[in-house]
């Protein structure tokens, strides 16, 4: 056996006050950290006396002591991501703020205001002003009450905490995340989101708003969850996921933790440890901030690719090669302004699939894909908003989108496709990506989470080189794109990956990069 390399491990610096209780604070976020695979430093800020039932006493450390703990930090293990908590005076908070800006104003930082805890505890900070940390921070994650004290004025509901964003997002130039955890609602808790422009990810989710829904798990053992919930999102950012996934990454483990939570004590107790999320129903909904999804007939339960290879193609020539050959899961993609081209491009492949009787997916062109009734559409997370898919299952089109992250392949879910697209694997040439390739260990994680309830397929930079590691991942279908339309006899290049796949079934075994 070999030990585990420590260096694969993020440091995560924790800032925030001890819990005698053990159940929150700095205990709460060093073990969450721990847990999550990072190695968790921790900054005391002040000694909390507390137990289950009440806060007793806060005790600050000094300005002198809060800065040794950093320099000596800074000197020897610097931060990937930096959560902070309680802190214990604005004095305090002032010098925090200016050290950090100073030294690690680079590392994504996650402030939790900690105003007032969700076992309703008041730490009687109500009145810190968090300018100076708000102007560098990343993620901030205020609760209800917090919201109000932050704003001035009432808040306890969606809409208010609606209405609160546009003064929130004048404060900061961090993402929100508003807590709703508090919010009276016995059926579901929902956190409300905005987004600014995540490093990694696509524009078109930048600058908005959207719901993150999760059924309510009965406890009253909830001790500790916005400590939770930012030392989560800190050890996920620290381990390269984007923005947007550490959060829903974070919500689905704190779910979890509530699933697990036990008594300690005789008023809150705390929440369990249970390490990477596994379990797609732990994982919010993600649902728009405005309006709602249009309600959808169920998807095909039984859809199922039919070919594991599934070639992505631009024109009705090698459309042809593929269908003699055998394969009967392709899909046209076809980048054109040419209409009148298109429409006949697209009209001529639907019915040279149909005489296949192959399952032919159109790219883009939903509207000509209804028109001359194709058997699947396949859209992108920019084409799905507009695409009117009521009317494409009404039709009995087939629909597989696109998803590049946990939080694009929650969206995708959201509009219940028949199958569900994992990009960009390896790195590409054939588009260009606003997301970093994916690689084999993120593509199991989203197999673990996803292939058990909906058909997978993994895209990007896929070819007989490593098929072999993206079949034991567990999806079921690679798409390629150049693997086959590069080659000089595209049905043998098809051939040789679908041989591959098929015999992969017992003698491969995943080699994680
Ligand atoms: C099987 C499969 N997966 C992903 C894509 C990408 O689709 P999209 O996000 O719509 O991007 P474009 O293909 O339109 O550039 C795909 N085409 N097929
Ligand atoms: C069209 C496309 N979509 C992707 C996604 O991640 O959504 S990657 C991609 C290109 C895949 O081409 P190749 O097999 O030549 O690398
Ligand atoms: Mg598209």
């Amino acid at each position: 056996m070999t030990a585990s390399n420590s260096s694969s491990r993020p440091t995560v610096w924790c800032i925030a006050a001890t819990d005698s209780g053990g159940g929150a604070g700095i205990t709460a976020d060093v073990r969450t950290v721990s847990d999550l695979g990072c190695h968790p430093c921790a900054v005391v800020t002040a000694i909390t006396a507390q137990n289950s039932l009440m806060v007793s006493a806060v005790a600050a450390v000094s300005n002198a002591t809060l800065l040794d703990q950093l320099n000596a930090l800074l000197l020897d293990m610097p931060p990937q991501a930096i959560k902070i908590g309680l802190l214990a005076s604005q004095a305090q908070l002032d010098c925090l703020a200016a050290w950090l800006a100073a030294h690690v104003s680079h590392v994504p930082m996650v402030l939790d205001p900690v105003l007032s805890a969700s076992s309703g505890s008041d730490f009687g900070r109500a009145k810190l002003d968090f300018t100076p940390l708000l102007a560098i921070t990343t993620v901030f994650t205020p609760n209800v009450a917090e919201v109000a004290a932050l704003i001035g004025s009432q808040c306890s509901s969606s809409e208010q905490l609606i209405a609160a964003m546009p003064q929130l997002l004048a404060m900061t130039p961090a993402h929100l995340l508003l807590k709703g955890g508090d919010i009276d609602d016995a059926a579901s808790a929902e956190d409300l989101l905005y987004l600014r422009q995540p490093p990694f990810c696509a524009a078109q989710h930048a600058e908005q708003g959207f719901r993150l829904r999760t059924p309510r798990i009965a406890t009253g053992n909830n001790h500790g969850t916005g400590c939770m919930l930012s030392s989560a999102i800190a050890a996920f950012i620290a381990q390269d996921w984007v923005i947007p996934d550490a959060i829903v990454l974070a919500k689905a483990y704190v779910q979890r933790g509530l699933s697990e939570s036990y008594q300690a004590g005789m008023g809150t107790g705390a929440l369990g440890h249970s390490g990477m999320p596994q379990c797609l129903n732990d994982f919010p909904q993600v649902l728009p901030l405005q309006g709602s999804l249009p309600t959808f007939e169920a998807h095909h339960d039984n859809f199922a690719f039919v070919s594991p290879i599934y070639p992505v193609v631009s024109n009705c020539a090698q459309l042809t090669e593929l269908l003699r050959g055998g394969c009967l899961t392709l899909q046209l993609r076809v980048k054109s302004d040419d209409t009148a081209q298109l429409a006949a491009t697209i009209q001529q492949a639907i019915t040279l699939a149909k005489r296949y009787h192959a399952q032919l997916f159109i790219n883009d062109h939903w509207r000509l894909a209804l028109k001359y009734h194709a058997y699947g559409v396949h859209l992108g997370q920019e084409d799905v908003a507009e695409a009117d898919i009521a009317a494409l299952r009404a039709a009995g089109i087939v629909i597989g989108l696109s998803s590049h992250s946990f939080f694009e392949a929650l969206i995708a879910l959201s509009y219940r496709p028949d199958y569900l697209a994992l990009g960009h694997i390896f790195a590409t040439t054939t588009k260009v990506m606003p997301s970093l390739p994916q690689g084999l260990t993120r593509l199991q994680h989203y197999a673990n989470i996803f292939a058990s309830a909906i058909p997978t397929v993994a895209i990007g930079g896929i070819d007989l080189g490593n098929l072999a590691q993206i079949r034991a991942t567990g999806v079921q279908a690679a798409a390629v794109v150049r693997a086959v339309t590069n080659a000089d006899d595209v049905a043998d290049a098809y051939l040789q990956l679908q041989q591959q796949w098929l015999q992969g079934e017992t003698t491969w075994e995943v080699a994680y990069d």
